[in-house]
């Protein structure tokens, strides 16, 4: 049992010697952007100027060489601003340059927006362009690259429109959407107006598109930046250096006599190469918004710190002990270290005396149920001090009110193609450290209602050693979903005009996927099987399988297993308390053929459930099972979406295989393969599993009903790479299922 004594003694090391040694308190000097809430709040420069004024930012945030002080034990008192909103707004960097912010995106096609963290981009310029008319009879798309930030952007605009979201001000992410006719200003993720391109490929209905947080350069952003560039010359017409030749007065978008309304794009970060935005689009105006609203403070470690939970365990009881009021966001890379944190935290906790403040850990990840992620934006009780444990999903945009600390341990996950070194070729996470640009922004999540703190379990020398900004996703991702929708618009990822080409070798493998999948014919063309996957917000395997359910008569079953397998958080809860326990009642489920009828042997049992008992019993049910219920609740979302897509494309979705046995079952299993034919893998006589497809050897993940059985063929959902390469979501199928598709058969027999 760990004593109270060792907590304090965690508390003290990073104030005094200890593995952090004394931290740095840099004194920020007046002239710099961190601090420096200019007169003059805003400035159109030059593309060149603002990018050496922008790297000199990134190379020196808030590093003015101050004197080397201990940090303040107790910090003045914060608390959240009770200010009505409207004032808030007024109080913001860019209000003051409102009118000038207006003029340069109204005289100008296309605009480079650059500003410091919470100096109101985000939320402002939107609301400045709607007001001014610039959305005439359009709307103002403002893209994302995360759903948590949509979201959450838009109820804040909404309460500051003074309406609910999804009237003036909406959002739409994957698998949910809240817009309506009235709609003026909508919050989407890069991925869903990307989407959009494929029914309206000029993007139509917006009068202008504002591309956040352009630097974290994903591939879904990069697509959408590429194709905006074709849509302007086609909406706007040739333009010289970006600007609108129309002239002054004659922004409204909307112009009558049934021609193409002509489009403003905005580009916007706090960390953007700018200069380079700018030439890709033909010399865009670039402006610079001076000044943040409240400093922060940052603190760097003054030796590095290889156990970063470790140290972000002791830098959280630092502050929690020795700090004013405040709320605590800790970045870490993965979901793993987020939990490992969370147990640690709770532990030590726990043995705080009676009457000192209480901890509210809140966990924040991807795959977290959207639900749970929301909470982190509820305020926080009374008595108690919250702390979100966050991977990089909270690093850029968002604003988690009452968060005034921030400790950044300065790693990341990164998605990254392997094919090089496995030649099995899918996307992993690897850990790496953070960039430049990334540091800032995680910084730039406090200080956002006051003052803020920034404590960076890394050295400034380390700091200075990281690349500013991360290698754009187009360049190290796999490309097969983008390469569909692309080829649905008629493009070509080796002719589109990129910022950056991608890799030749992700080409192939995209190129060769969809080929398999029936998606594209022999010389590169979309077939009408590619376009109706297209039609699926899903991943083209998966959208292959619901296309082969229609033939096989199992749509429904398939509707049921895709729709929990794209649910954010997982089926079964894992529990180290009761793991045997969880066996047990998984037992319960489990199908002989593997995960995927297992999947629907558990949807099955929780309808049976909900039909006859009462809401309470349900939960109760599902606890008892270890069932995950919002996964099910979500999943149920899912596959009314996915349903509404069958409708639109005259796709039968009642078709069920249900009640016909074997027969039944094998079509399903079937259905599946048609999808998975990229991941399929055969008994070996030394009683591993060897690629059809690859030259890699695979074990079935722990977590699978099928974990230590030895059958002929499997198929999987995913590969997972840590020790050695796992097969994760697995069903035993016949070898002949393998061989009846087309494309595998030479292969098989
Ligand atoms: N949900 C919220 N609750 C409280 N204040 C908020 C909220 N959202 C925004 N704000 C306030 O508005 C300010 C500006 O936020 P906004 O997201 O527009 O800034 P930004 O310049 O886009 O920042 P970033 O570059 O970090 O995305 C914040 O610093 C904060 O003061």
């Amino acid at each position: 049992m760990v004593k109270i004594s060792a907590l304090q003694g965690i508390s003290n090391i990073f104030q005094k010697q200890g593995s952090h040694g004394t931290p740095r308190r840099r004194t920020p000097k007046r002239e710099h952007s961190w601090v420096d809430v200019s007169d003059d709040d805003l400035e159109v420069r030059s593309a060149k100027k603002q990018a050496a004024s922008s790297s000199k930012a990134m190379h020196n945030p808030n590093h003015g060489h101050g004197p080397r002080k201990k940090p303040r034990v107790s910090a003045p008192a914060h608390l959240p601003s009770k200010e009505p909103i409207q004032m808030q707004r007024q109080q913001l960097p860019i209000y003051a340059g409102k009118d000038a912010v207006i003029d340069v995106i109204r005289q100008n096609d296309v605009t480079v927006l650059i500003g410091e963290t919470g100096s109101g981009k985000t939320t402002q310029v939107p609301q400045y362009l709607f007001e001014a008319g610039l959305a005439g009879s359009g709307m103002i798309a403002v893209t994302q690259p995360r759903r948590v930030a949509a979201t959450s952007l838009a109820s804040r605009v909404a309460s500051e429109k003074q309406t609910s979201v999804g009237s003036l001000v909406g959002y739409s992410v994957r698998f949910d959407e809240a817009s309506s006719s009235n709609t003026k200003i909508k919050y989407l993720t890069d991925g869903m107006i990307v989407r959009e391109l494929l029914g309206d490929p000029l993007l139509s209905r917006y009068s202008v598109v504002i591309v956040d947080e352009a630097h974290e350069r994903t591939l879904r952003t990069d697509l959408l930046i590429a194709n905006l560039k074709t849509i302007l010359q086609a909406r706007n017409g040739p333009t010289r250096s970006g600007k609108d030749d129309r002239g002054k007065g004659k922004g409204k978008a909307q112009e009558s006599s049934g021609k193409l309304n002509p489009l403003k794009v905005v580009i916007m970060s706090a960390t953007l190469e700018a200069e380079k935005f700018s030439r890709f689009f033909g010399g865009a105006k670039v402006v610079y918004v001076k000044g943040r609203q409240h400093p922060v403070t940052i603190y760097h470690t003054a030796t590095s710190q290889p156990d970063y939970v470790d140290a972000a365990l002791r830098t959280f009881f630092q502050v929690h002990l020795d700090q004013g009021p405040g709320d605590v966001l800790i970045f870490l890379p993965g979901q793993e270290d987020i939990e490992s944190l969370e147990k640690s935290i709770q532990l030590y906790a726990n043995q705080l005396p009676k009457d000192s403040l209480g901890v509210m850990i809140l966990p924040l990840y991807a795959s977290l149920q959207p639900a749970r992620q929301a909470k982190i934006f509820a305020s926080t009780p009374s008595g108690m001090r919250k702390v979100i444990l966050a991977t990089n999903i909270a690093e850029t945009s968002i604003t988690i009110p009452g968060v005034k600390y921030v400790i950044d341990t300065g790693k990341c996950k990164e998605k990254r193609y392997v094919a090089k070194n496995t030649g099995t070729g899918f996307d992993t996470l690897l850990t790496r450290d953070i960039t430049q640009s990334s540091a800032v922004q995680r910084a730039g999540r406090a200080g956002r209602e006051g003052k803020g703190y920034c404590f960076r379990l890394y050295t400034e020398d380390a700091f200075k050693k990281m690349p500013r900004t991360a290698e754009p996703e187009i360049r190290r991702c796999t490309l097969t979903s983008s390469l569909l929708q692309l080829k649905c618009l008629g493009q070509d990822l080796e002719e589109l005009d990129f910022m950056d080409k991608p890799d030749a070798e992700s080409i192939v493998s995209a190129l060769k996927t969809l080929f398999l999948l029936g998606a594209l014919d022999h010389t590169k063309s979309l077939t009408p099987l590619g376009r109706q996957m297209a039609a699926f917000p899903l991943e083209p395997p998966l959208a292959r399988a619901l296309v082969a359910s229609a033939e096989l008569g199992c749509t429904s079953e398939i509707l049921t297993i895709l729709s929990v397998l794209s649910a954010s958080s997982k089926l079964f809860v894992d529990t180290h308390d009761a793991r045997e326990e969880a066996a047990d009642a998984r037992k319960k489920f489990r199908h002989a053929s593997g995960d995927h009828m297992t999947v629907l042997n558990v949807v099955k049992a929780y309808e049976d459930v909900s039909q006859s008992e009462s809401k309470k019993a349900r939960t109760d049910w599902c606890r008892r099972m270890f069932v995950n219920e919002r996964c099910l609740a979500e999943a149920a979302n899912i596959r009314a979406q996915l349903r509404d897509v069958c409708e639109k494309t005259s796709m039968d979705w009642k078709v069920s295989a249900e009640g016909q046995g074997q027969d039944g079952e094998a079509r399903v299993l079937r259905a599946m393969v048609a999808g998975l034919v990229q991941n399929t893998a055969f008994l070996q006589p030394d009683g591993s599993y060897k690629q059809v497809m690859g030259p890699s050897v695979v074990k079935i993940h722990p977590s699978s009903s099928l974990a230590d059985k030895k059958v002929p063929a499997i198929i999987y959902d995913e590969l997972v790479y840590t020790t050695q390469i796992y097969a994760r979501g697995v069903s035993a199928v016949p070898r002949s299922f393998i061989a009846e598709v087309p494309v595998l058969k030479r292969r098989t027999s």
